[in-house]
């Protein structure tokens, strides 16, 4: 039997932050990960920095031809998730206190758990402390042909794809789908995106949404809504997807599909019922605490079930840590208000409400709206698509909500949402002296024009 205060199911981000947190302070640790391929969890090895990698090579095409591009681009991929997966993993093994397991761990009481290695052999492990941290999985819809297509790709398998798709399909319009659209379009790829779904971006106002669609349309990319798929056949060299939509029956044929229609929590195998732990369709179930109903037992990240984001994971590790060493107090509630990315080739940032839900809930607001192409720094950038609009309360002069589509509004929103989070009226953001040229001194002009 192997023993620590702390044990933590999977190296996520959650559980990577709060580790070294708790090794720092003396205690002791063990992390259990299935896959010495995953050190440093989804993120860094299969999921944002990999793809944020891509989009990057994506958007400098130097060499000959498309494909040596893309090879190239792959290489660079896999430098970058491997140097930070060995950094990853010696953040927390180099620490005296810490123990890193690289087996499949389950749960055979509630304090004890079966750690498998590769090898077949097995470990008892005990703690005072459990932390549940392993992830999500992508869902295969239940389409016959999906399984058994060797067309048919994840996320995580097309990165490792070594050629560039003449005609890759994606299933499933979402923040996977729309992101390797982008990037694969960026690369020269034919992208034709099928969703299931009637509207594009459902969650975004309709003038982002129709914008957007108009610049990957563009780019070559395609869309078909409204689709049911109905099989996906294995031809010589292809693969045809037969869909309906409507009364109208389609097929598209295809060298890639890649399937992102949602991500699941990865809870089977863990053994969760013996030790009586709560789960539903969406994950463990946790309280506001991120307590499960077994007494020091915690589920953290995308496996509790809630909104799967990084950010969102390293927030989890914050709430948890409070419990251990804090005042207990901080909660779910503090990820009420959030931003979101979708990182195309413009990259569209949103917080908060959009001028739609604010109309529909006849929340009273004052706008203000720039074109991208009115800041300098967009010019210099070479980038002047989309636009910036936010809302302020007239009451309060708080902020609302933005919606940013431009370049760099990733980094954009973050200053946005500490205004809101800090109740900071609008015309602090309206005056503040920025530097100069950068895209932070459009807020002069954005919220100059509210009204
Ligand atoms: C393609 C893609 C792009 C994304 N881009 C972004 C982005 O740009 N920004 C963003 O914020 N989010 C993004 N996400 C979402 C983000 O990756 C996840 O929300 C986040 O990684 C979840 O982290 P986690 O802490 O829940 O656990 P993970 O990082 O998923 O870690 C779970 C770990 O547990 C291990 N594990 C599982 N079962 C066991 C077991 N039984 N025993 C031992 N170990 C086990 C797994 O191997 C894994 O390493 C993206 C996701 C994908 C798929
Ligand atoms: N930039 C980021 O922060 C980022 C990037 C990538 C992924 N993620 C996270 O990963 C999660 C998973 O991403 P995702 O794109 O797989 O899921 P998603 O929920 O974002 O989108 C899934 C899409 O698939 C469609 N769909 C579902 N079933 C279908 C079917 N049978 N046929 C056709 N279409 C179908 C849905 O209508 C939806 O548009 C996201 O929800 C997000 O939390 C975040």
């Amino acid at each position: 039997m192997i023993t620590a205060k702390n044990v933590f199911i999977g190296f996520g981000k959650a559980a990577k932050t709060l580790a070294g947190a708790l090794a720092s302070r003396g205690e002791s640790v063990i992390m259990i990960e299935a896959s010495d391929k995953m050190y440093g969890g989804t993120c860094i090895n299969v999921a944002c920095i990999p793809t944020k990698t891509l989009l990057t090579s994506s958007q400098n095409n130097q060499l000959g031809n498309a494909q040596e591009n893309y090879t190239h681009a792959i290489v660079n991929k896999n430098d970058v998730t491997g140097t930070l997966r060995e950094s990853n993993l010696h953040k927390i093994a180099d620490k005296s206190t810490v123990t890193v397991l690289n087996g499949r761990a389950e749960f055979e009481a509630p304090k004890q758990l079966k750690v498998t290695y590769q090898n077949g052999k097995t470990d008892e492990i005990s703690g005072d402390h459990i932390f549940i941290n392993t992830g999500s999985t992508p869902i295969l819809p239940d389409v016959p042909g999906l399984q058994q297509s060797t067309f048919v790709k994840t996320s995580e398998s097309l990165m490792d794809q070594r050629h560039l798709p003449k005609h890759l399909v994606i299933i499933g319009g979402g923040y996977i789908g729309l992101e390797f659209a982008s990037i694969y379009a960026n690369f020269g790829s034919q992208v034709t995106i099928i969703d299931a779904g009637k509207k594009f971006m459902p969650r975004d106002e309709r003038e982002l949404a129709q914008e957007v669609k108009k610049n990957l349309a563009e780019k070559n990319v395609r869309f078909e809504f409204n689709a049911q798929i109905a099989k996906i056949e294995d031809n010589d060299g292809f693969a045809q997807i037969s869909f309906t939509q409507g009364d109208q029956a389609r097929t598209i044929d295809a060298d890639t599909i890649l399937v992102a229609t949602g991500r699941k929590a990865n809870i089977a195998n863990l053994g969760l019922d013996k030790a009586g732990i709560e789960t539903n369709n969406h994950g463990v179930v946790v309280n506001d605490h991120l307590q499960t109903n077994v007494k020091d037992i915690w589920a953290m990240g995308d496996v509790r079930g809630g909104a799967q984001f990084t950010y969102i994971s390293l927030d989890d590790y914050r709430i948890v840590l409070d419990q251990l060493v804090g005042d207990g107090k901080r909660s779910l509630k503090e990820q009420s208000l959030v931003p979101h990315v979708v990182f195309l080739d413009t990259p569209v940032a949103t917080i908060g409400m959009n001028e739609e839900q604010a109309k529909e809930e006849n929340v009273a607001y004052l706008s203000g709206k720039i074109m991208t192409a009115s800041v300098p720094k967009a010019h210099v950038i070479g980038n002047t698509t989309g636009y910036l609009k936010v809302l302020v309360s007239p009451d309060s002069h708080e902020i609302l909500g933005a919606t940013l589509y431009c370049v760099d509004a990733q980094e954009l929103i973050n200053t946005i949402s500490l205004a809101m989070h800090q109740h900071i009226p609008y015309e602090v953001l309206r005056d503040q002296i920025y530097s100069h040229p950068t895209m932070t001194e459009a807020f002069n002009d954005l919220f100059g024009a509210v009204k």
